[in-house]
Formats: C-alpha cells, sequence, structure tokens
C-alpha cells in the first residue's frame, strides 16, 4: 500500500489537486481520506458553543482515530470513516464503508503536524498558494457551498485562519517531499504525481 499524505492551506487547493489526481487513475485501486470527517465529535456542545471552536487548531482533530484508521487500512481491514456536516458544525451519525486500496490519499490542512501520522506517508506533498489567493477561495466556496457569509468567513480569517496558518501549518512545509505551486491549476504537478501512483500500481 502506498499512503500519500497532501497538506496546505484553506483554500490552496487540496481537494481540486486530489480529484484531478484520482480522475485518470484505475478505479477501485485508490481512496481518499480527507482529514475533514475527523473533526472531533462536539454533540456535547450546543451549535452556539460549536461555532466558537477554533477549527484550525490541532486539537480540533481526532488525530488518535484517523491514526488508528490508517493502521487499519495498511494491516488490510476495512474501517467505518465518520462524516463531517460543516453546515451543523458536528460529525453526522453517518459511517462511510472504507475497504483497503493500493494507494491511499489523505488530505487536509493539519495531517503533517501530527508526528505518528507523518511516519506513516510514503510521500508528503504540500499544496501551495498565496493567502490572499486562498482568501478569495474560500470566501467564494464557504458561502457557495458551506453556508456562510462574508462578514463570518472574514473575521474567522483575521482571528483563528491566519494565526493558525502561521503557527501549524505553514511550518510543516518542511517536511514535505514535493511542493506543488497552485495559484494556478497546475496539471504538469499533477501528471507527476500521477505517474509516481502509476508506477506503484503496475
Ligand atoms: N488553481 C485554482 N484556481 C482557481 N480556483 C481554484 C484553484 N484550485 C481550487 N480552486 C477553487 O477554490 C476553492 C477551494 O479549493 P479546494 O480544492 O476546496 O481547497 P482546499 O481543499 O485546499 O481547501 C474551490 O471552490 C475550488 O474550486
Ligand atoms: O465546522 C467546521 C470545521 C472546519 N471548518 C473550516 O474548514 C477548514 C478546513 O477545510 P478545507 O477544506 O481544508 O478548507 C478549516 O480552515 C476550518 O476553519 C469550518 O469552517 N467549520
Amino acid at each position: 500500500m502506498l499512503i500519500i499524505g497532501i497538506a496546505g492551506g484553506t483554500g490552496s487547493g487540496k481537494t481540486t489537486v486530489v480529484n484531478q489526481i484520482v480522475q485518470e487513475l484505475p478505479e477501485g485501486e485508490v481512496t481518499v481520506i480527507s482529514q475533514d470527517s475527523y473533526y472531533r465529535d462536539n454533540s456535547h456542545l450546543s451549535y452556539d458553543e460549536r461555532i466558537k471552536i477554533n477549527f484550525d487548531h490541532p486539537k480540533s482533530i481526532d488525530f488518535e482515530l484517523l491514526c488508528k484508521h490508517l493502521e487499519q487500512l495498511k494491516k488490510g481491514e476495512t474501517i467505518e470513516q465518520p462524516v463531517y456536516s460543516f453546515v451543523k458544525h458536528n460529525r453526522t451519525s453517518d459511517k462511510v464503508i472504507t475497504h483497503p486500496r493500493k494507494v491511499v490519499i489523505v488530505e487536509g490542512i493539519l495531517i503533517l503536524t501530527h508526528p505518528e501520522i507523518r511516519q506513516l506517508f510514503d510521500i508528503k506533498i504540500f499544496v501551495h498558494a498565496d493567502s490572499d489567493e486562498r482568501l478569495i477561495r474560500r470566501l467564494k466556496r464557504d458561502i457557495a457551498e458551506r453556508g456562510r457569509d462574508l462578514d463570518e468567513v472574514l473575521t474567522r480569517y483575521q482571528t483563528t485562519l491566519k494565526p493558525m496558518h502561521q503557527q501549524f501549518i505553514e511550518p510543516t512545509k518542511e517536511y514535505a517531499d514535493i511542493i506543488i505551486p497552485y495559484n494556478r491549476y497546475n496539471n504538469v504537478a499533477i501528471d507527476i504525481v500521477r505517474s509516481i501512483i502509476n508506477q506503484r500500481l503496475v
């Protein structure tokens, strides 16, 4: 099994990069795990309490469960991935049955901050986009897809996203084997990653 970790700030294009990589790979050979599915279960808190959580701090992620699941997949076991709702800021009661595959891609803003999880990755990738580009993309996406408004995204950006990015996310670039510049769509970089994966699949 090849396990690839793809980190990068919010809006850098991680999900887009993963989708592009997976698109042309044989179906059934690759599985994708999003760190977002592993936000902690906050059912004990009210909605008003949940919106105050700092979702860009490593403590907000259930890394213990993510680590356990990756180790299970490595051993050939099937896992039940949690499902997260960005609208409710909480886990739902659903689960996604995930089978082990030849290639497992794990993507998320904080995945390279965790030493044990870093060790599980055969390839570590960091997707880079400038902060203004990321903010613009985040604004458009969160308003269109995650039920946010302009003021909410900008306030969160100033109070948590930017400081957490500087403190926790940007420093993990040093662990990356490959840094993908993604201020624009970068098909050359995608092709390189895809060919590395294809070599492993033969
Ligand atoms: N290179 C790019 N140029 C313009 N828009 C992009 C680019 N990459 C991603 N986007 C858009 O920006 C938003 C955030 O991208 P996404 O892949 O979800 O980032 P991440 O997963 O890193 O938060 C999405 O709406 C996506 O369509
Ligand atoms: O309930 C939540 C949980 C997280 N977020 C934000 O999501 C991003 C991470 O997702 P990306 O897809 O990598 O952008 C993170 O910056 C959190 O602030 C949220 O808004 N609500």
